[in-house]
């Protein structure tokens, strides 16, 4: 097709009989979503309107019939961003996530939630939970593990303390750009600020480009873009929100060593949900210190055919002779293969504790 004016005006009018299209679809669709809240109130005054096993239901739907030309992905942000806003006529989710803004956290709670959700950030993983806990925030979202960097402990220690359950999970791709301000001498970095972990990410690239500048840690990605504006001897490691937030500007893209380099984060809040189709179940469990415990703590789900998707030990802060083991599996605890199984490990531990059972990241 040639480029000619004539063929653009046809081409513009037609975007706009179809832009006219979506606009009254939009439309029509928030409107029964605004149906959909009247009929949960109506049944259940204290009704929670986010159904987080019905939105994975929905992207999982969309991405299956998505024929392109945008890749499925891309068609899901876009379905995610319409069902944020329906879900905000119904009611507007505040989540609390681990700030400062700008941190891959928040970028995290955007990709789970869209953008129509009231975010707040907090200065520690223990806030988060307080936060839902204290009925001050809906939802939380907390790193739990990096793909190179392995578990955050933190986190995984708050659910011993906490009666929060995981409502889902999220696994964002991390890239992370060395960033300059408006004042920095690009040529005279001699300081480059950072989180540890994406120091360690970043590591061999570092080490290549910068053998000689001094590393200094501090406690988020977006502390450091936020150092850098003030000094014109220094760079920061961070991603783009951060870049972003505080108008820096990269001088290398991507540079963590591993391309696949990602971080799941999960959804802390208190309702069970129920089966979307394609979930996973997390549990902890205290074993008695005795030759033999992880076989027999594992045993039924090889028994039984569940797939485990991790397994972390961590000491156990009640009994000193106990191990704690931190178990994700494929399934719902409502189906009755994994609800045998749950019964036999409580039976074989010392303590079990269902952190929740939720849909599968879907973006
Ligand atoms: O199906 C529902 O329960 C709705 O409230 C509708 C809807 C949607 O827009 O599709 C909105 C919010 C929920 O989290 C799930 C889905």
């Amino acid at each position: 097709m040639s480029d000619t004016p004539n063929n653009l005006d046809e081409l513009r009018q037609r975007i706009d009989q179809l832009d006219d299209n979506i606009l009254r679809l939009i439309s029509d669709r928030a409107r029964c979503a605004k149906q959909v809240a009247d009929i949960k109130t109506k049944d259940d005054p204290g009704t929670v309107f986010y159904r987080p096993e019905r939105e994975a239901q929905v992207l999982r739907r969309i991405m299956a019939l998505n024929d392109g030309p945008l890749d499925d992905e891309e068609m899901a942000r876009l379905f995610r961003e319409i069902m944020s806003a329906c879900l905000a006529l119904e009611q507007p989710v505040k989540v609390a996530y681990l700030g400062p803004e700008g941190t891959f956290t928040q970028q995290a709670a955007l990709k789970h939630f869209g953008h129509s959700a009231v975010s707040m950030p907090m200065a520690a993983i223990d806030d988060v939970f307080r936060e839902v806990e204290a009925g001050a925030a809906n939802y939380g979202v907390v790193p739990v593990e990096n793909s190179t960097e392995g578990v955050v402990n933190h986190t995984l220690d708050s659910f011993m303390d906490s009666a929060m359950q995981i409502d889902g999970e999220v696994v964002l791709r991390i890239h992370h750009h060395l960033l300059v301000s408006s004042n920095t001498l690009k040529d005279k970095v001699s300081r480059i600020y950072s989180h540890p972990q994406s120091f360690a990410q970043c590591r061999k690239w570092l080490d290549a480009h910068y053998p000689h500048a001094e590393r200094v840690a501090v406690a988020s990605n977006a502390e450091a873009a936020k150092l850098v504006k003030t000094e014109w001897h220094s760079a920061a490691i961070a991603g783009d929100m951060a870049a972003r937030l505080y108008g820096l500007e990269k001088i290398a893209e991507k540079i963590e060593d591993s391309p696949d380099n990602s971080t799941r984060f999960l959804i802390i809040g208190n309702h069970n949900v129920p089966m979307s189709g394609e979930d996973k179940t997390s549990i902890v469990v205290a074993m008695r210190n005795q030759p033999g415990a992880l076989h027999e703590l594992l045993e039924p789900f090889h028994r039984h055919q569940i797939d485990l998707t991790r397994l972390e030990t961590r000491p156990s802060r009640t009994g000193v002779w106990n191990y704690v083991f931190f178990i994700d599996f494929k399934g719902h605890r409502d189906e009755p293969e994994v609800a045998a199984v749950l019964e036999e490990v409580r039976l074989r531990s010392a303590e079990l504790k269902v952190l929740g059972s939720y849909p599968m990241g879907v973006l």
